[in-house]
């Protein structure tokens, strides 16, 4: 697949920590059905069964990534080369890694890790997370595909809150798209916090090729608590 065949439009991403009532790599794989179902141009995907599981069933592109934490560095979203090479292996058309400017793992800077990927795996398409535009603008330089607004909100210096059950309620960062849509030619998503349509038609008018919904779609739970926290005053 090549960059300018990832169409505009939704991505659905379909995720579930092993707390998660959904935690099962088939509910994934029905979560992506669902979304290509209703229109969604590609699905974002953690794990390697997971992603197996989702490619098995749909035709859209497939953005993979897995989550791995190493003591000692923040980074997590496919943050080695090795990372990097076992969502390859999937047949991911997409690979998403972390692009923020804190330390990889390895003792390896992002430059570094974003170059040896593109050398390693010249085909690949790079999808850089990133939190702040200096960050995109220097994964663009490395030579990344698109770039995704993920981690804004979320890294130490863009955190507004302390509390990690304030930021899912935080709105998402349409600047930040605006600013990268008109600094890069690469497809730039708007992802993180992006609940529903209103809020994607925002990120679509500054600039987006794409918008990720995760939550909002995928996390029944979160979705009824939220609808009914909504509705508890009126009981
Ligand atoms: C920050 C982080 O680790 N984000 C992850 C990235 O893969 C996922 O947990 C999110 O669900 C995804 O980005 C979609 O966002 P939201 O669920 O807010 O629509």
């Amino acid at each position: 697949m090549k960059a300018e065949e990832l169409k505009k439009g939704l991505i659905v991403s379909c995720q579930a920590t092993s707390e998660e009532p959904m935690r099962e790599s088939s509910i994934i794989g029905r979560f992506a059905l669902a979304a290509e179902m209703g229109g969604a141009v590609g699905v974002r995907i953690n794990g390697i069964s997971d992603i197996l599981a989702t490619k098995q069933i749909v035709k859209i592109p497939v953005i993979g990534l897995v989550k791995h934490t190493y003591p000692g560095y923040w980074s997590y979203i496919t943050p080695t080369l090795r990372d990097v090479e076992s969502v390859y292996v999937t047949g991911a058309e997409i690979i998403a890694v972390d692009a923020t400017k804190l330390p990889k793992p390895e003792g390896k800077d992002v430059r570094q890790l974003l170059r040896e990927i593109k050398k390693e795996f010249p085909d690949v398409l790079l999808l850089a997370d990133v939190s702040t535009l200096e960050e995109g603008l220097a994964a663009i330089e490395e030579g990344s595909d698109m770039i995704s607004t993920t981690l804004a909100g979320y890294t130490e210096y863009t955190r507004n809150y302390e509390d990690p059950r304030i930021i899912e309620l935080q709105d998402p960062d349409v600047e930040l798209v605006r600013e990268l849509a008109q600094r890069v030619n690469v497809p730039v998503i708007a992802e993180g916090r992006y609940w529903d349509d209103t809020l994607a038609i925002q990120a679509f008018e500054a600039g987006a090729h794409n918008v990720v919904i995760g939550a909002g779609i995928t996390r029944p739970q979160i979705i009824t608590k939220k609808i009914v926290d909504n509705i508890q005053a009126y009981l």
